[in-house]
């Protein structure tokens, strides 16, 4: 693992403000029944160097709206609404130079104005990425005596194709379920990784130091360095002989190799963000439990932030800080992780927790929720879980659930939950 790298600390623009932070998004597939509302309104941040969980049952949304947070969605699927804003300093300079046309300054006193006239009801940051024009997706809120910017955010969600190429490749970067379909079938393991790594060097991380610098540094990797930051990147990953192994092809690898590849591929471009969609979920158990284990430590040592898609609690409450549970297109509930095991607020985390046999105590009863996942089509209710829930009652149909605070950094969208006097 290179020194040089955890070295320097990343600049993420501000204080403990999130490294990414996406609000109201809303993502629908027009379909010959209707509109699929894959994701209704998601609210979700990620801070630098959590590992944040996104957890729910097969058909909730959770790849959508891992698609929608990289500009990913297939036509005709579309991202309608919300904001995807990273707040990363030195890609909001990046891109500012690159893309000049796309960069729309936010004053705090625009911002007071913008959040006024949404009475409130949105974040800062909302309200910030409200102010950006047609083609406008670098909002910059600061500027330092040069001009150059020293905070503000990228709004992804309305990011150019060439911007969201420049990012996938570097800040952010995702390990799908299947590695077969994400590897390319006729180079060998390593030179695919060394690739990753040139093509990143190319775009040019480090974009604050002198030029004459950064050709110097970039020069060397294309001699033979990004080779051997492959072999490095595949031991990382405990390729057991990485060296020999790292010419084989895709096919000569097993499951579990292939799906440590695609993860040394992922960070061997050292993102900011790493998505990654049920990475364990087609392994066995073992296998799934040792890769899981390198994410994390492979997550400290390279200082990335991770959002980890699953439907497996038990993945969750072994890795992840915090968690997001997601119902029908909504995310319901969010809490640290053993907060969320210990103290389920949402009546639907309650009941998937209680239909999930625990390992440390198989013998308890599993109690299925009652009823099915609706289909996603012009859900007629307020509360999507209102049908299923055992404690809705009439006005959870009509009124829509807003988010509210049931403990420390927990809350839960429930009509039924939060302070006595604005609770059902
Ligand atoms: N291209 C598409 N066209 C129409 N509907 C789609 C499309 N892609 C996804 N959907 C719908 O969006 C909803 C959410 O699907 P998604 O794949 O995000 O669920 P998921 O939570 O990732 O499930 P799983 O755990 O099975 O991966 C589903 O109802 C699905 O049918
Ligand atoms: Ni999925």
């Amino acid at each position: 693992m290179r020194a040089d790298a955890s070295a320097e600390p990343r600049h993420t623009g501000a204080g403990d403000e999130p490294l990414l932070e996406v609000t109201g998004l809303q993502t629908q597939f027009p379909t010959e029944r209707g509109t699929v509302e894959a994701v209704a309104r998601a609210d979700l941040s990620i801070e630098p160097g959590e590992i944040v969980g996104l957890v729910g049952e097969s058909g909730s949304g959770k790849s959508v709206l891992a698609q929608s947070l990289m500009g990913m969605v297939e036509a005709p699927g579309e991202v309608v609404a919300g904001a995807v804003c990273l707040r990363d300093i030195d890609v909001v300079r990046d891109l500012a130079d690159t893309f000049p046309d796309a960069v729309v300054d936010a004053s705090d006193d625009d911002v007071a104005v913008a959040r006024e006239t949404a009475d409130g009801a949105v974040s800062e940051t909302a309200a910030a990425a409200s102010l950006a024009g047609p083609g406008e997706f670098v909002v910059v809120r600061e500027r330092d005596r040069d001009g150059v910017p020293v905070s503000g955010f990228v709004d992804i969600r309305r990011a150019s194709e060439p911007a969201l190429q420049r990012l996938r490749g570097g800040r952010i970067s995702m390990v799908f379920q299947d590695p077969m379909n994400s590897l390319n079938p006729t180079l060998s393991v390593g030179e695919q990784i060394a690739e990753t790594v040139r093509l990143h060097q190319d775009v040019g991380e480090s974009i604050s130091l002198p030029a004459e610098l950064k050709r110097k540094i970039v020069g060397a990797a294309k001699n033979g360095e990004a080779w051997r930051r492959a072999i490095e990147m595949l031991e990382a990953v405990e390729i057991p002989e990485a060296e020999a192994r790292a010419t084989d092809f895709p096919h000569e690898f097993s499951g579990g190799m292939r799906q440590r590849a695609m993860i040394a591929m992922a960070l061997s471009c050292e993102p900011d963000l790493l998505i990654a969609d049920e990475p364990t979920t087609a392994l066995d158990v073992t296998i799934q439990a040792q890769i899981l284990d390198e994410l994390v430590s492979l997550k400290e040592a390279f200082d990335t932030s991770i959002l980890l898609i699953t439907h497996d609690l038990a993945v969750v409450a072994e890795t992840c800080d915090r968690v997001n549970v997601m119902y029908a297109g909504e995310i319901v509930e969010k809490a640290p992780a053993d907060t969320l095991f210990a103290d389920p607020q949402h009546p639907y985390t309650r009941g998937l927790l209680a239909s999930t046999p625990r390992l440390s105590d198989p013998d308890q009863e599993v109690e299925p929720i009652h009823g099915n996942v609706p289909d996603l089509i012009d859900i007629p209710y307020a509360c999507h879980f209102a049908p299923r829930c055992p404690e809705s009652m009439r006005e959870c149909f009509e009124r829509e659930p807003a988010f509210r605070q049931v403990g420390e950094r927990h809350e839960a969208a429930c009509l039924r939950r939060g302070p006595e006097r604005d609770r059902l």
